[in-house]
């Protein structure tokens, strides 16, 4: 677990005549949980897209998973998947949990197959069961995603969860997940800061996840969590 997975120093991105955020130095070990903490408007979108490949910095060094940004960006991008960042990847709410599910398989096949068969799904769904059972033992408790459900009818908790889902199907090496704490319930917080965690219990994945208020995030002894701190510039 000693590997550095993300390395950054003195990373900043000035765009339409501003800092959106500035001097950042990282060192994120594989495996382990980077959380960017901010106000509303600190950056932590744009920094959460510049360790992913999607945004180029303007300031300083990068490298993510030996690769170096912004030269080897579609590299990186095979490799780091986004949950549902507003904005960038919005999930359909006019498709449901199973659509959206045989859409991202879709992305993940050969050109020559364009398309994903109902059992692919099911199997796939079936494994989405078996995460959530997974975050269910580990105390996270997460509610079940029902295949046929509108995205627009389910709550707020399981649309963090389907976008992390779909996230997965391409089995990246980093899980970016942004605002976790937009969940406005303090119980659906924990319950996904719990079931991140779970995850890397039982996969070997690197997260980056971003929030105004860590004090949802349960930090245990040594399982390699680092808080970055965004000041609003
Ligand atoms: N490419 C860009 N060009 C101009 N302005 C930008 C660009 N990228 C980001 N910004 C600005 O930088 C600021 C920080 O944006 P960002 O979305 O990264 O912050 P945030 O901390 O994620 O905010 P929130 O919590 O509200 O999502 C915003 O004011 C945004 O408009």
């Amino acid at each position: 677990m000693t590997d550095t997975l993300i390395r950054a120093e003195g990373l900043g991105l000035r765009a339409g005549g501003r800092t959106v955020y500035s001097d950042v130095d990282l060192d994120v070990p594989a495996g382990g949980t980077l959380v960017v903490r901010g106000r509303a408007g600190s950056g932590k979108t744009s920094l959460l897209l510049t360790l992913a490949g999607r945004m180029r910095p303007s300031a300083g060094t990068l490298t993510v998973l030996g690769q170096t940004l912004p030269q080897r960006a579609a590299a990186v991008r095979r490799r780091v998947a986004l949950a549902e960042v507003r904005g960038v990847n919005e999930l359909d709410d006019a498709l449901t949990v199973e659509q959206h599910v045989a859409e991202r398989l879709v992305l993940h096949q050969p050109w020559h197959r364009p398309w994903a068969g109902g059992r692919q799904v099911a199997e796939q769904l079936e494994r989405v069961e078996q995460f959530l059972a997974l975050t269910a033992e580990a105390g996270a408790d997460v509610p079940a995603l029902r295949p046929k459900e509108f995205v627009s009818d389910v709550d707020p908790l399981e649309r963090m969860v389907l976008g992390v889902v779909l996230a997965l199907i391409g089995k990246p090496d980093v899980l970016v997940v942004d605002d976790v704490d937009s969940l406005r319930r303090s119980e659906d917080r924990r319950r996904a800061w719990e079931s991140l965690a779970a995850l890397q219990e039982t996969t070997p994945l690197t997260v980056v996840a971003s929030c105004s208020d860590a004090s949802d995030v349960r930090w245990h002894p040594g399982d390699h969590r680092i808080l970055l701190d965004l000041p609003e510039l």
